[in-house]
């Protein structure tokens, strides 16, 4: 049961064990709260009587005591088991997500969208979070301590307790046999829920587009429409719901009518006495109590199904592992007959064999598409390669734990990610230990100091989120400041210096070219001009390697390469006129 709890919930090992105990919590609470029927039954017995002996009122005093404290010890167990363990799960269970999310490959965010992604960490963990304190325990504590009393009633007069019990089968069946159409109104839901979430995203996103386009309007009907959706299915789904859930709460309530119908029938026929009558009519007022609530409780987990199916998605996908200890020998990058598609049957690499040596620059070039951010992204591990190999110093990249090879690099990408933080912390990201001095240097040698020394509060300035107060050219050269930093034998570049202006850009371009001195640089390139002086050239065009060999070399081929240095002097004499 154990395990199953836990893979259904994603609960750890101690949630579990938690949740078991929440289930014998609850039990006992339901069980404790039909002792005030005992002792009136007792009270009961004595007053059809017409007396209450004097030597029975200190039993009904200290049993009322002793019910009291049992009430309250029980009701602290339940709370304890339930609420407090849950929270403290629910932590777990959010970092058990994170964590989980740290180690699956890019692969499977290309799969899933954010909003779908953020959907699960927030609101499916508060549903289960829910579910596991409220619904879950109360549920299967009902079930139980019902099922005891129902035996005691047994035991009691069985007649009068078949009368009392009919109803209960019958009403868990009506919220029983929801499952299937509650199961595919809840999916609907989450749909509906996700596509207006990622309107909302994107339109946030996108808004700055949206309004010079002048489009602001025509997006705003389209979200409307989706919010429209969720709120006109969000009614249905309640509706089915509580279609469903009052059903069977009526027929649990006609538990009473037939306890009180036969009840009279027998007593009229001198078969109970008025004391068995009366002790089933107190039994069953409370009895069903918790059954109202757990029907309800049941429809509610049903419909989570989904969302636990979701999070068990995550949580049970392949995770990218490998070696802690890489143990490649120098930082030649090999790329042999390398293939990978992001979809299946949409082959994006076919065959790319290459090496990017030590000490050399190697640039990576051809027509947009062609594969070059692909090439880059296989060789730090982003995406796993389908066939062929990829080796960095002989070590094969598939077998090596993503995180240490990524320790082998320096990477600088176009779109620069910037968090909202110091400007200090962002370019410390590059290398987490690094003293403020460290930092300096590298953010001296990008260039960086000028602009930062003119922030309002120097390197303590805050960014904003993804760096929102800085320029583009700025953001790219805190970058680049990083990557110097860092200082990893290898660097990937993707045309590095692209929004900089004139003045900045020769400054780090002889930053640069002390960076990489004796490191492997796999550069992207788009402007021919900046490939000049490089060591080798390899061309990519659609997912396989045209020509590879130093700039002379395929300059005298007359091939690619020399067709994409005439365009490009062709297009530096292009002016507005
Ligand atoms: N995450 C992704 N999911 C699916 N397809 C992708 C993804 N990234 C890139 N592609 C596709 O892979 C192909 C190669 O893209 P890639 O970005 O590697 O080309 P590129 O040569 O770097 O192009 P550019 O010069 O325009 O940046 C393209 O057809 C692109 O649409």
């Amino acid at each position: 049961m154990i395990e199953k709890l836990k893979h259904k919930y994603a609960l750890s090992e101690k949630g579990a064990n938690a949740m078991v105990r929440a289930f014998a919590a609850v039990t006992i609470s339901n069980l404790v709260l039909m002792l005030p029927v005992g002792l009136l039954y007792q009270l009961a017995s004595y007053l059809l009587e017409n007396r209450v002996p004097k030597d029975k009122l200190a039993f009904f005093i200290i049993g009322i005591i002793v019910t009291l404290l049992l009430i309250v010890i029980s009701t602290s167990f339940q709370y304890n088991s339930t609420f407090y363990s849950t929270y403290v799960e629910s932590g777990v269970r959010r970092r058990t997500l994170a964590e989980k999310l740290r180690k699956l490959p890019l692969s499977f965010f290309g799969k899933k969208d954010l909003a779908d992604l953020t959907n699960t960490i927030m609101s499916d963990c508060a549903l289960i979070e829910t579910a596991s304190s409220h619904w879950i325990p109360e549920l299967v504590g009902a079930f139980i301590s019902t099922t005891l009393i129902v035996v005691g009633l047994f035991f009691f007069d069985w007649r009068m307790a078949l009368a009392a019990v009919w109803v209960m089968p019958v009403a868990f069946a009506i919220v029983g046999y929801s499952k299937t159409v509650m199961g595919k109104v809840h999916e609907k839901t989450i749909t509906y829920k996700l596509v207006c979430l990622d309107g909302i995203q994107e339109g946030l996103e996108t808004i700055r587009d949206l309004r010079s386009n002048n489009m602001a309007d025509s997006y705003m009907e389209g979200l409307n429409k989706k919010i429209k959706d969720v709120e006109h299915h969000a009614i249905v789904s309640e509706f089915a719901n509580a279609a469903f859930v009052c059903s069977a709460q009526m027929i649990l309530k006609l538990g009473i009518g037939t306890v009180a119908l036969v009840g009279s029938i027998l007593l009229v026929d001198g078969k109970i006495s008025v004391l068995t009558f009366f002790a089933f009519l107190l039994v069953v007022t409370r009895m069903y109590e918790p059954l109202q609530i757990s029907l309800q409780n049941l429809a509610a987990v049903i419909s989570i199904n989904k969302n636990c199916e979701r999070m068990d998605e995550i949580l049970s996908h392949d995770e990218q592992t490998g070696r802690e200890n890489p143990d490649n020998k120098g930082y030649d990058i090999v790329f042999d007959h390398v293939a990978f598609s992001y979809k299946a049957g949409e082959q994006v690499l076919s065959d790319v064999s290459f090496t990017a040596k030590q000490g050399e620059v190697t640039a990576l070039i051809g027509p947009s598409g062609g594969g070059k951010t692909t090439v880059s992204r296989l060789a730090a591990r982003f995406w796993d390669n389908d066939a062929g190999t990829i080796t960095v110093g002989g070590m094969n990249v598939l077998e090596i734990d993503p995180e240490q090879l990524l320790s082998l690099y320096s990477i600088v990408f176009q779109d620069v990610t910037l968090f909202n933080n110091t400007i200090m912390e962002n370019i410390r990201i590059g290398k987490k230990d690094a003293t403020d001095e460290e930092v300096m240097a590298a953010a001296k040698l990008a260039n960086c100091t000028d602009f930062i020394e003119k922030l309002p509060d120097k390197w303590d300035t805050m960014i904003g989120e993804n760096g929102s107060e800085l320029s583009g050219g700025e953001r790219q050269r805190v970058s680049i400041a990083r990557a110097f930093l860092k200082d990893a034998p290898i660097i990937l570049m993707d045309e590095a210096t692209a929004s900089l202006d004139v003045d900045n850009e020769s400054v780090i371009q002889e930053s640069i070219s002390k960076l990489i001195r004796n490191k492997t640089v796999l550069i992207i390139a788009h402007r021919m001009r900046t490939v000049d002086g490089v060591d080798k050239i390899v061309v990519l065009k659609d997912g396989v390697v045209a020509e590879q060999g130093t700039p002379a070399d395929l300059k005298s081929r007359n091939g690619i390469y020399k067709h994409m240095v005439d365009l490009q002097l062709q297009s530096e004499q292009w002016k507005y006129n």
